[in-house]
């Protein structure tokens, strides 16, 4: 690039040196720079490609960090790190011992609020303008959140709250028309139609929550974006700036395919091609296993239905969506209404399965308790991304749900030790069980080829015993049973190995059998240990007065960072070698 302005900016301050027709040259040179660094390292790429020339125009028009400025979800974010004095390490972005894909407090002082879950920009923001208030401090509040995020009751709430404040809140709304997949829901047919507030009036739907309206404005065009936004500077209250923008501006293909290029793993950055992969050697994803077999499921159960919270594409259940597009229903960024509207259409004798990434499940917590469990709704809950989950890091791995889940009375949780497993439970779990079910399944493929065998019902609770030895048991829950299997028969350990199948209910009459044969436990699984599968045997191991010893290998009582998941397995220790080194130390 003839002029390389980028490599001149070590923070916003350098920025705000250059004359605005520099500006454009930087654009495109930060555009430039996102493509080639997520080309060759992997990462989100079409949210930022979008909002290149907004990151500019907001660090060059308010005085961050004096000026607080909170990204929502955060994917969006890699110009504002490269702008922010991170430009040099933006190469390890999302690698184990890197920087992280999202922004995050430890990491710079322009990253106000840690985020990664959606919708969370506007109350962030709000209590930070809030605090400038009480603290009597003059600074300016933004938060740039997107129209699906701007679509979740989280935001809603914030809004709510924000249009009855005096707080200086600027929320910018970046409306590319697109989340992951396709916006979804009438907020986005009122976006579409949105002109502008003048002509609207006080029809807009942000001016009826007492928020200063502006826009929609081109969010390409920076000169405008500037002017727009020091006008929108020497405002207070709440106030609400709508940009439209293009998912993926500036490489054709990331425009062209925004779902595809949303994430596009590894890529060529002239061309923008993504290299042909032939996966058909490879066993299948978990997510596509689910949604095979909900399709199977689905031809022969009518009463089957399938919900998704904005991951059509993440979850697979687009498969379900094509083949049955009457009964498969993508509500948007809403994992609270996702939960509840399952639990609805259960009261009506409907089978719904409600696939939710394990670590969003977090946010439908209440929902699950209260509107499913407590009424012993049949509801299948599908929890993809269960365990670690790589790079995306700590906000996104499914760490909790095994604990958070087991402590809820009346429902059923279950971990497939692979794709087979998956497919049984799916199967037995729409038989008309009377209650929940849980099932939770990792990222990324299985180990088995031959995965599509006829459905075999299962009994709830029961587990599996795979190996008999002596002395030492190993159990284990989930996908993480298969590394057990291999170690015990590339090593031809004399070690017990039962699939546990089930948390919750305990297989206890399993239990009794191995206390009563064996000196060690061995617990392993990949979520925490605080509250876990180890935790539920401990327990029910002390109430039957084992003499023996019990160890437990799962994730530790800490956030655990980003990095391939086989390193992150070293370091929480549920990996081979530790499984190894601890049978031969027993
Ligand atoms: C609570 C929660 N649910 C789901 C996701 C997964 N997710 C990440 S980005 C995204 C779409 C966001 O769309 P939008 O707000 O329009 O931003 P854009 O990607 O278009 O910039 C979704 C669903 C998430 N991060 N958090
Ligand atoms: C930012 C976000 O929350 C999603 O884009 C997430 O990174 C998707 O994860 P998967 O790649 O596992 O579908
Ligand atoms: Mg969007």
């Amino acid at each position: 690039m003839a002029q390389d302005l980028l490599s001149q900016i070590d923070s916003p301050v350098d920025l705000r040196r250059f004359r605005e027709s520099e500006l454009l040259i930087l654009a495109q040179e930060l555009r430039a720079f996102i493509i080639a660094a997520v080309a060759a390292k992997e990462g989100h790429l079409g949210a930022s490609l979008g909002v290149v020339e907004l990151t500019i125009a907001l660090h060059y028009v308010f005085d961050t960090p004096q000026d607080l400025l909170v990204w929502d979800v955060g994917h969006q974010a890699y110009g504002h790190k490269i702008l922010t004095g991170r430009r040099d390490v933006f190469h390890t972005n999302r690698e184990l011992g890197g920087i992280s894909g999202f922004p995050k407090r430890s990491e710079s002082e322009y990253d106000t609020f840690g985020v990664g879950h959606s919708s969370t920009a506007i109350s962030a923001a709000l209590g930070m303008a809030m605090a400038s208030q009480l603290k009597a401090e003059s600074r300016k509040h933004i938060a740039v959140v997107g129209d699906a995020s701007i679509a979740s009751g989280m935001a809603f709430e914030a809004l709510n709250h924000a249009g009855v404040s005096s707080a200086d809140l600027l929320v910018i709304l970046n409306d590319n028309a697109i989340g992951i997949d396709p916006a979804v829901g009438a907020l986005k047919d009122y976006l579409t139609k949105t002109k502008s507030g003048k002509e609207t009036g006080r029809d807009n739907i942000f001016e009826s929550l007492n928020f200063d309206y502006s826009g929609p404005i081109d969010g390409h065009d920076l000169p405008a974006l500037i002017k727009e936004l020091e006008r929108q500077k020497t405002l207070d209250g709440p106030r609400l700036l709508h940009v439209r923008t293009t998912k993926g501006k500036g490489l054709k293909q990331a425009e062209l395919d925004q779902v595809r290029y949303h994430a596009p793993g590894k890529f060529d950055k002239i061309t923008g091609d993504i290299p042909a992969k032939d996966d058909s050697k490879l066993p299948p994803k978990f997510q596509d296993v689910f949604g095979h077999t909900l399709v199977e499921l689905a031809q022969q159960n009518e009463r089957i239905v399938g919900i998704t919270p904005a991951m059509p594409t993440g979850s697979s259940m687009k498969i379900m969506m094509d083949a049955y597009p009457d009964r498969a229903f993508d509500v948007g960024i809403a994992e609270q209404h996702a939960v509840t509207l399952a639990a609805g259409m259960a009261t009506q004798g409907l089978i719904p399965f409600c696939n939710i990434y394990s670590t969003f499940l977090q946010r439908a917590y209440d929902q699950v308790i209260h509107d499913v469990a407590l009424q012993k709704l049949p509801v299948v809950f599908c929890l993809d991304r269960a365990g670690l989950v790589g790079q995306d890091g700590a906000t996104h791995h499914g760490a909790f749900d095994l604990a958070f889940l087991n402590c809820i009375p009346d429902l059923t949780i279950a971990a497939p030790m692979d794709a087979i497993e998956l497919r049984d439970m799916m199967y037995t779990a729409q038989l008309g069980l009377g209650f929940p079910i849980a099932i939770r399944y990792p990222r990324g493929r299985g180990h088995l080829m031959d995965w599509q065998r006829p459905f075999s019902k299962l009994e709830i609770g029961q587990s599996r015993l795979l190996t008999t030895g002596n002395r030492i048991v190993v159990i284990s829950i989930g996908t993480i049973g298969v590394m057990v299997q291999e170690l015990i028969e590339t090593e031809k350990l004399e070690v017990t190995h039962v699939d546990l199948r089930f948390l919750k209910p305990l297989d206890k009459s399993q239990l009794d059998e191995v206390f009563e044969n064996h000196d060690h436990v061995i617990t392993i699984e990949d979520g925490t240990m605080v509250g876990g599968m180890g935790s539920a045997v401990g327990d029910y191991a002390f109430a039957k007065a084992y003499k023996g010893s019990i160890h437990k290998l799962g994730l530790p009582d800490s956030f655990i960072e980003q990095g391939p998941t086989s390193d992150l397995q070293q370091i929480a220790e549920i990996d081979r070698g530790t499984l190894l080194s601890l049978i031969k130390s027993l």
